[in-house]
């Protein structure tokens, strides 16, 4: 549905160059919800902007539903763009208009009838749960009110594409959440794709189908979120894994000799990593009863993305070697992944 093609930007500023997007390829598929995560000025915003031009790319092409944007005329270009909705951190809504006026500003040239346009702003509204808020004025709304109103806004003319600049980052957890949800119905009930930037990894986590991690204005990795998650590869993937997740501080405490990671002679401390695992078999009772060696768990985090769980795991085995190396094996029969933490 949008292909971006070897997309670069380059600012030019007093002289110098800022290569804000550097060689980006991407293709993201109709229906899902694609996720963008880097830190400040990593060209998240740049690379988002290309997608509808609002930023032209010095380089590359954008393809959306098959249409080389860059090759369009302003009239054709203004077309699409109605079929691209975005909404932003900080909700740019029109301050002197009421809720309604708002949602209705983009409709302002539709070929609807006056109730026909009263119609689709009630429902509007009613969509993104504000319909008694209709006549308010921005400065009455809460910053979750707000987003709401900049996402019926951004649905008005039906579009096919939701791009999301950093739309939660204004918001506490508890409103993220709540908006989060607001875009997975959108996308679910509407159809529509979305593409969200963010630099939250809990944000991609909550909602994301896939993800692109950026950094220098490159892309580094991309691909399922539970394949991110359960394998991340680029350093700058683990490090906003290692911010969602509190489970590598196993690796400070081993480090650091912790109490709770000190082994008796013959114990082996083990990371197990099991995403989408098909077995429901308890594993822990399992090993001891077949093998007899002790798991205790030390550490855990489960998560449940898209559906699946995925959870990571430290536990110290202790019993005879023999035992402990069979029910390694075990374990690793069963599709679970086993890192050897620590032995003794
Ligand atoms: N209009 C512009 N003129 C000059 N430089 C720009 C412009 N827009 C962005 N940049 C530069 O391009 C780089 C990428 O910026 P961009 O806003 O895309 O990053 P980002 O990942 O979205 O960061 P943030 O989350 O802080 O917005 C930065 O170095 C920024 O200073």
């Amino acid at each position: 549905m949008i292909k971006l093609q070897n997309i670069s930007k380059t600012f030019t500023v007093n002289g110098n160059d800022v290569h804000a997007v550097k060689n980006v390829n991407l293709d993201i598929q109709d229906g899902e919800i694609f996720g963008i995560i880097g830190f400040s000025g990593a060209g998240k915003s740049t690379l988002v902007r290309c997608i509808n031009l609002l930023e032209r790319p010095s380089e590359g092409s954008v393809i959306v539903n098959g249409q080389d944007l860059m090759r369009l005329d302003a009239k054709a270009l203004r077309e699409v763009r109605k079929k691209i909705g975005m909404i932003f951190q900080h909700f740019n809504l029109m301050r002197s208009r009421t809720v309604y006026q708002n949602v209705a500003f983009p409709l302002k040239h539709s070929k609807l009838s006056k109730e026909e346009l009263d119609k689709k702003i009630l429902s509007l509204l009613e969509l993104v749960d504000l319909k008694e808020k209709k006549d308010a004025y921005p400065s009455q709304l809460s910053g979750g009110q707000k987003q709401r109103v900049a996402i019926a806004r951004a649905l008005a003319n039906d579009p096919d594409v939701l791009l999301c600049d950093e739309a939660t980052s204004a918001l506490d957890p508890q409103t993220t959440q709540a908006i989060l949800k607001l875009l997975k119905q959108v996308n679910e009930k509407l159809g529509i794709t979305i593409v969200l930037i963010t630099h939250e990894m809990g944000v991609i986590k909550d909602i994301c189908d896939r993800v692109a991690v950026m950094e220098n204005g490159e892309v580094k990795e991309m691909g399922d979120i539970l394949e991110i998650f359960a394998h991340p590869q680029a350093p700058i993937t683990k490090n906003f894994i290692e911010t969602a997740s509190n489970v590598n501080k196993i690796y400070e405490l081993i480090e650091a000799d912790s109490e709770i990671t000190k082994l008796k002679p013959g114990e082996k401390m083990l990371m197990l990593t099991y995403a989408n695992v098909e077995t429901k078999e308890p594993l822990i009772s399992a090993i001891s009863r077949k093998f007899h060696v002790d798991a205790s768990i030390i550490f855990g985090n489960v998560e449940v993305l898209k559906h699946s769980p995925l959870g990571k795991l430290a536990i110290i085995l202790s019993g005879d070697k023999a035992d402990i190396e069979q029910a390694q094996e075990y374990i690793v029969a069963c599709g679970i992944e086993v890192e050897v933490l620590k032995e003794c």
